[in-house]
């Protein structure tokens, strides 16, 4: 677990400027997931600007924990079923088709957050991915993303890279 490669450092680097996993983004999360046997998983600790209310994480940063360990977790599996190799070569490119996210429970901070994510379906250009966000021993909230293969047509924008959509 969390050895070699993360699956966002396979994001071919005109796509790796996204807020919440494009290691290009230094003013972002920056999430790093990887394989854990059939699971993927992430770990991150909220910063202090991501407070909800003192001592709480903002449920936004929940959510975008799910969103990008799952189209991270969609890029990898869908890869592994196209063939790539996940190790070296650039991986398929997916985005967000659908993110719900259930919060259960008030989430601490302070504390490394652990996401988890079990792939459902692998289909055409889709992956559905099932996902958990837990602090400590303490699920917060569920996830589950649909993620699709971008179409060929879809293109970062031209210019600047703080003008780009992603
Ligand atoms: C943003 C620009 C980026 C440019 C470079 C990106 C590069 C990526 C690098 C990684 C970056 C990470 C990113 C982080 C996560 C974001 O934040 S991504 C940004 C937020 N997401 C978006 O902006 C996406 C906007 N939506 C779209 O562009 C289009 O709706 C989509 C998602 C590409 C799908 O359109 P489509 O290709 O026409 O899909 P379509 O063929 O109709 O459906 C394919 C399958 O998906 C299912 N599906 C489609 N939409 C939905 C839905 N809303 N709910 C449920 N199922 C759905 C269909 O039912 C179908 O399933 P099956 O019938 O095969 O079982």
């Amino acid at each position: 677990m969390s050895d070699g490669r993360a699956f966002q450092d396979g994001y071919p680097e005109d796509v790796a400027h996204c807020y919440g996993c494009g290691r290009l983004n230094e003013a972002g999360i920056q999430l790093k997931s990887y394989w854990d046997g059939d699971e993927t998983v992430a770990r991150y600790t909220p910063r202090p600007e991501h407070t909800a209310i003192p001592g709480y994480v903002y449920g936004g940063l929940v959510a975008s924990l799910i969103d990008c360990h799952g189209t991270g977790s969609a890029a990898a599996a869908g890869s592994r079923v196209a063939g790539v190799d996940e190790a070296s070569e650039p991986l398929l490119r997916y985005v967000t088709a659908s993110l719900q996210v259930d919060y259960l429970a008030p989430t601490p901070m302070g504390v490394e957050l652990e996401v988890r994510g079990v792939i459902e379906q692998v289909k055409g250009r889709k992956v559905v991915v099932e996902e958990t966000v837990s602090a400590g021993d303490a699920v917060v909230a569920r996830g589950r993303v649909v993620a699709v293969q971008m179409p060929q047509t879809m293109t970062p924008a031209e210019g600047p890279v703080e003008t780009r959509l992603r």
